[in-house]
């Protein structure tokens, strides 16, 4: 008999040990990413992925550059493939260029051509996926295994969290190696990973607390769009991408600043507007005025999600536990991880299957997991 899937919501709650064990087990994955920084000074480094991936790569490219001082890009892995000027002027060695590939399944064809396409180019390979032994790999100078565990369905949630956790501790480590870090910096940054390893099943159950208490609010739900700034723009373009690849309904995101250049025409009283709070002065002074003024110009259902001292409505989460805002990623994606699948459970939504019928153009290579191996599908 077929192993019944793991849920959508059983991924989310089982991401605070997969986070546990990255840190208790780093010795397994550590060593090569390391090397690879200790042997080489590199000035450039693309972070590359598709989908969740991207958003991953986006988030990481944050911390790297915050953490390690480089200069970091964060581009679609088919415009680095066909259109990148990758060293503009030649003023860097191409090993002073680093270009790191993440993909969960280790197959996604946009990203395997991107490594592809470096690693011809002559420029230092990182691959980094959960799978072991996939095609990404072969493209690699070295590799990094992520230790989230195979999602066992489509909408990749556990794997996110767990590749964001497991790269800011790479990125202290290398940062402690190469002296960018005091000893005293490295243990604070290192602690601030532990409690939230440990924390983070209470934003887990405080995320389904949220949905539950607006659940018949959530349920009338026809359009939304979700925005936050700094470390979690990337959040809200995950966010996004999770809701809509699973509740299907319109969704858009944006970089909060953003959201008040266009979009307003096609915003009434329909529209649901989440405003992530994360850390910032003058953001998050602009933040409240925007709630007060979205509520009064367009729509009642403004939710604003946070861990910061403001004052909420019953619509709001507000969490009781907070963590730097370099790790905040980590807290923010949850509340949308978790309205994404309990809102699909509550209308009939099979999040464990995919509605995708035809799969002879796929956007990973041919394999059993991704039922796209014969041309006969696309008769099915
Ligand atoms: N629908 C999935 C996404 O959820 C996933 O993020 C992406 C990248 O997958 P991978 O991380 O394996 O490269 O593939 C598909 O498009």
């Amino acid at each position: 008999m077929k192993k019944e899937k793991l849920s959508m919501i059983g991924h989310i709650q089982d991401t605070p040990r997969v986070l546990q064990k990255a840190y208790d087990q780093r010795e397994t994955y550590m060593y090569d990413f390391c090397q690879a920084f200790a042997t080489h000074s590199f000035r450039k480094i693309y972070f590359l992925g598709s989908g969740t991936s991207y958003h991953v790569a986006y988030v990481i490219r944050n911390i790297f550059t915050d953490i390690l001082d480089i200069e970091g890009v964060c581009i679609p892995p088919t415009i680095f493939t066909y259109h990148e000027n990758i060293n503009p002027g030649n003023h860097l060695s191409k090993e002073e260029i680093c270009v790191i590939g993440f993909s969960q399944h280790g197959d996604s064809i946009s990203t395997c051509e991107a490594l592809k396409k470096a690693h011809e180019d002559g420029y230092y390979t990182i691959a980094v996926s959960e799978q072991l032994d996939s095609v990404l790999e072969t493209f690699g100078d070295a590799y990094c295994h992520l230790v989230c565990e195979e999602e066992e369905i489509g909408p990749e949630t556990r794997g996110y969290t767990e590749t964001i956790f497991q790269f800011y501790l790479l990125a202290i480590e290398i940062a402690k190696e190469k002296g960018i870090l005091t000893q005293e910096a490295y243990r604070a940054m290192d602690q601030e990973a532990a409690k939230l390893a440990s924390q983070l099943s209470i934003v887990v159950s405080e995320s389904i607390d949220w949905y539950n208490n607006n659940r018949s609010e959530f349920l009338k739900m026809s359009k939304s769009s979700i925005a936050g700034y700094g470390y979690n723009y990337p959040t809200a373009l995950e966010a996004r991408l999770k809701f809509f690849e699973t509740y299907a309904r319109p969704c858009t995101a944006y970089e909060m600043e953003e959201q008040m250049h266009g979009p307003m025409r096609a915003y009434d009283q329909e529209n649901y507007i989440f405003l992530i709070a994360s850390e910032g002065d003058r953001e998050l002074d602009r933040l409240k005025e925007l709630v007060d003024y979205y509520k009064d110009v367009f729509t009642k259902h403004v939710f604003v999600v946070t861990c910061e001292d403001l004052p909420v409505s019953p619509r709001d989460l507000k969490f009781s536990v907070r963590t730097s805002d370099i790790l905040s990623p980590i807290i923010y994606i949850i509340p949308f991880q978790v309205l994404s699948a309990l809102i699909c459970e509550d209308v009939g939504i099979d999040t464990k299957n995919s509605p995708i019928k035809k799969r002879y153009v796929s956007s990973h290579y041919p394999s059993q997991r991704h039922d796209n191996l014969s041309p006969d599908t696309q008769n099915t």
